[in-house]
């Protein structure tokens, strides 16, 4: 946050807390790199959509979370942030996407803690280690919950122009059968997905 004569100021367009480092980006940027051909197995028009799917319309900031400072002793990433729910999230519903640099395989930061498959048949990533959104804030549940209430699911954004992207969207997961998570996420309640095991396993490689 950009200070003048002590006080914080707030960068217009720009959510609280957002590091001084790291670029907001309200949508995806893309490698140079990544061919003609590529950028059109993202983004396309709205009539090639699979009838069965629907395009979301979205932009950040975002009001419905908060980028969040972790200050109890206890969370195993203390002293970091995470990403809190401002409202109820209901199950299965959509919170936001997550954004960041299109890039790939080529072009992958291998030291990065925020990249995301986005294609896998065209080893493409969306990596928001210097550049993204509030969505780069959401930890994994290991050592904080019994299980994530959040997931990753590939999604398709209304650009508005006809077209549509292919994003990766961050989705309250589905109450499912057993009722445990018919509420969805509570007002206040950090935002968890799984990272999966592989990455715990490969931080746990980088610091033998
Ligand atoms: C995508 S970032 C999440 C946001 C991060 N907390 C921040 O403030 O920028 C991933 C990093 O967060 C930390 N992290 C996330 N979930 C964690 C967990 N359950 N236990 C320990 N560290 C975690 C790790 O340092 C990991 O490399």
């Amino acid at each position: 946050m950009p200070r003048k004569g002590g006080a914080q100021v707030a960068r217009r367009g720009v959510p609280k807390d957002w590091p001084q480092g790291v670029v907001y980006l309200p949508s995806p940027l893309y490698s140079k790199r990544l061919s003609p051909d590529t950028i059109k197995t993202l983004i396309f028009p709205k009539s090639d959509l699979p009838t069965r799917e629907g395009a979301l319309t979205t932009r950040g900031p975002y009001s419905n979370v908060k980028i969040t400072p972790i200050t109890d002793p206890t969370h195993p990433a203390n002293g970091q942030y995470g990403l809190v729910a401002c409202q109820h999230l209901l199950p299965d519903s959509f919170i936001l996407p997550y954004i960041g640099y299109v890039h790939d395989k080529a072009d992958t930061d291998e030291q990065s803690d925020y990249d995301l498959s986005l294609d896998r048949d065209l080893s493409l990533g969306v990596d928001a280690s210097k550049m993204g959104n509030e969505a780069r804030f959401i930890n994994d549940y290991r050592g904080v919950s019994t299980g994530p209430n959040a997931e990753f699911r590939d999604t398709f954004v209304d650009l508005g122009n006809g077209n549509v992207e292919k994003r990766v969207g961050v989705f309250v997961m589905c109450a499912g059968k057993s009722g445990k998570k018919a509420k969805g996420i509570l007002q206040g309640q950090e935002i968890l997905v799984s990272y999966g095991k592989g990455f715990w396993t490969e931080r746990l490689k980088v610091q033998e």
